[in-house]
């Protein structure tokens, strides 16, 4: 079992931000984790990560019973990439620097990297149709550029598990397609990571995501296969609102309403 999360309450003050979460990703599953701003989806992924405690309930994350084990290890086994560790990055690196701090997981490079760590990073690069982004400066790329840098650094530490926390935030549509193309390319490879994508927009859910969990104002709303949450009434009833959806190429793209009018 990749993550198990049984009954997780966790409280801050007199509010309740996440209620009784049962949550299990088995190997070879892809997650998406959905919910609306503020429904707890970053307090979920900080008590996978064991940097905050439930209140009540049990985590266990790769076989790690946490309570029971030094969650520093744990940690060299997940990858987490989010803007909030963008915003961290130093600007003056280059692409490939960045790329080689995700073996230690460092924020600089403060160690010098052996010919087989460049050998990993340069080859990470060209999977990803970056090879000309190696010596540019990080603060000269694109957001889209700097997304795709950091899910490679994350991939230098081989982790087996990979969150990737709102990666499609402020792309446009090219850049987007071209971050989800990069995120399936990783989902399809036999020894990958276990993803959680987490996410706002319906439509990010790719094919490759086998399965989806809607939160709701700290609950879990819906949550199995990507087929079977992915319904017009499981949607209309997380929304509050009808909805509708259209279908394209393995995804769904929903609007708001009872049917499409053309
Ligand atoms: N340390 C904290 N102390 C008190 N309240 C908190 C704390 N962390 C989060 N919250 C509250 O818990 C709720 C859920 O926040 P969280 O950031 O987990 O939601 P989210 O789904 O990630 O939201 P978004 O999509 O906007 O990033 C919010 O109302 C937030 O204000």
């Amino acid at each position: 079992m990749i993550i198990d999360v049984r009954k997780v309450t966790w409280q801050r003050d007199e509010t309740t931000i996440l209620r009784d979460i049962a949550w299990q990703v088995q190997d070879k599953e892809h997650w998406c984790l959905v919910g609306l701003n503020g429904s707890g989806k970053t307090s979920l992924l900080n008590i996978i990560c064991g940097y905050v405690w439930p209140t009540k309930g049990e985590v266990s994350v790769l076989g790690n019973l946490y309570g029971t084990v030094d969650l520093r290890e744990v940690r060299k086994s997940i990858g987490w990439v989010s803007t909030a560790l963008m915003a961290q990055l130093h600007e003056h690196e280059t692409a490939l620097r960045v790329v080689l701090s995700g073996r230690e997981a460092t924020i600089g490079l403060y160690w010098v990297p052996e010919e087989a760590d460049v050998e990993k990073a340069s080859h990470l690069l060209d999977t990803f149709g970056c090879r000309a982004l190696k010596n540019r400066r990080f603060a000269a790329l694109s957001q889209g550029e700097r997304q795709k840098i950091l899910i490679a650094r994350a991939l230098m530490a081989s982790p087996r598990l990979l969150i990737l926390d709102e990666p499609c935030t402020g792309l446009d549509l090219l850049s987007r397609e071209q971050l989800l193309a990069m995120i399936e390319q990783i989902a399809k490879q036999p020894n990958g990571p276990t993803l959680i994508y987490v996410t706002h927009h319906i439509e990010e859910i790719l094919p490759c995501f086998t399965h989806t969990l809607l939160l709701k104002a700290g609950e879990v709303d819906q949550a199995g296969t990507t087929d079977e949450v992915l319904t017009a009434e499981r949607l209309t009833s997380f929304f509050g609102v009808p909805v509708y959806i259209q279908r394209s190429q393995g995804r769904s793209w929903v609007s708001l309403g009872e049917e499409a009018t053309v």
